[in-house]
């Protein structure tokens, strides 16, 4: 740790995601389903602090902070302590975290939290790795890990850690329902999943994911990308948490253009095409219920970022 009176520490701002598609295939032998999703970060965002320090500590706050440890189990020091460990970092962090993005919601919010706290660390102590020197330790500790590191909307494959870039020009505009409830958990929703096809009788096919949506994408037409959301784990989330059925049919009642449970849920995404329409939509989905929060975001939006470092420049800074 540096001797000057001027604090070391890094700020990375990181959004949540939502699945425009996730198509689920068989289960595996490690215990992960086989995937094809088109991932897309939306504008919520979550800020991690990374400072330096004797020792490694998390600290939690902000609108969703509740239910989110503030000790060793934290997603993002975790991650701190994988980087430090693969490049024999010594010493620690500490970590504050400023929670947006909705817990247990499906919007990948622990794994935006470790994605940020890896590319803290790397600014903190100068490591100057890329995006893709940082994805392995990422997928080391979670399938929607490496994704949140890019941002904008990918192809996932494998478990869901295997990324390639959709061509997404503009943005698109959603209304989010997100519970007031504890949420969903998502190795709970998978196995509901695989017993919902068990009882149906359904054979699981290896994952493919759709051209119609990305085609839409390449245009954004809002309607064609409405009619191409598609969410496997939908109906496993629905059964879960049946409310879900309410919500969903509440939004396309009010006009959204497309609606869909985000990943393995409960937060619902809806659709619309400009930003008026997505007022009226909050209005009337506060309005009408079921009970929850609503919020609207963009997308698709960047990855984890440094958004203010106070960092003293090394010897050679002549700026
Ligand atoms: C639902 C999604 O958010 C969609 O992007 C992800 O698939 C979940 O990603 P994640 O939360 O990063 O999940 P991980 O921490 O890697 O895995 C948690 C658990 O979810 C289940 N899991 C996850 C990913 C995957 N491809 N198949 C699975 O069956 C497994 O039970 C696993 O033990
Ligand atoms: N930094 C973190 N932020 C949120 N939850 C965390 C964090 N670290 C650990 N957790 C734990 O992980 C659980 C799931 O959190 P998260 O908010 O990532 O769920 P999720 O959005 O449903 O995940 P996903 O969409 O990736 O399946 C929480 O209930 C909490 O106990």
């Amino acid at each position: 740790m540096s001797q000057g009176a001027e604090p070391r520490g890094v700020t990375v701002r990181v959004p949540g995601k939502i699945n425009l598609e996730l198509v689920v295939g068989p289960l595996r032998e490690d215990g992960y389903h086989e995937l094809a999703t088109v991932f897309h970060t939306v504008g919520i965002y979550d800020y991690v602090t990374a400072i330096e320090s004797d020792r490694w500590s998390v600290q939690v706050s902000g609108a969703t902070a509740e239910g989110v440890p503030g000790n060793s189990t934290n997603l993002a020091i975790k991650a701190a302590k994988a980087l430090a460990r693969r490049y024999g970092v010594e010493g620690a962090v500490a970590l504050g975290i400023e929670k947006n993005i909705p817990v247990a919601g499906g919007m990948a919010g622990g794994s935006a939290d470790a994605a940020a706290a890896l590319v803290a660390c790397d600014a903190l102590w100068d490591l100057q790795l890329t995006r893709d020197e940082l994805e392995p330790i990422a997928a080391g500790l979670g399938s929607d890990v490496p994704f949140l590191l890019h941002g904008g909307t990918a192809i996932g494959s494998g478990r869901g850690e295997r990324l390639a870039p959709v061509l997404a020009r503009g943005e698109l505009h959603w209304v989010l329902w997100v519970s007031n409830k504890p949420g969903l958990s998502t190795p709970q929703v998978y196995a509901e999943c695989d017993r919902l096809r068990a009882a149906a009788g359904v054979q699981v096919a290896d994952p493919v994911p759709s051209g119609d949506l990305v085609a839409a994408l390449r245009t954004m037409d809002t309607d064609a990308v409405g009619a191409a959301l598609h969410n496997d784990l939908q109906e496993a989330a629905c059964s879960l948490y049946p409310v879900l059925d309410d919500v969903l049919e509440a939004g396309l009642e009010l006009g959204a253009q497309g609606a869909i449970v985000s990943g393995s849920g409960p937060t619902v995404a809806f659709l619309v095409g400009t930003q008026a329409a997505a007022i009226d939509l909050s209005v009337g989905l506060a309005a009408r219920g079921p009970d929850g929060d609503i919020r609207r975001a963009t997308g698709p939006v960047a990855g984890a970022q440094v958004v203010q470092s106070i960092v003293p420049p090394g010897p050679g800074f002549t700026g």
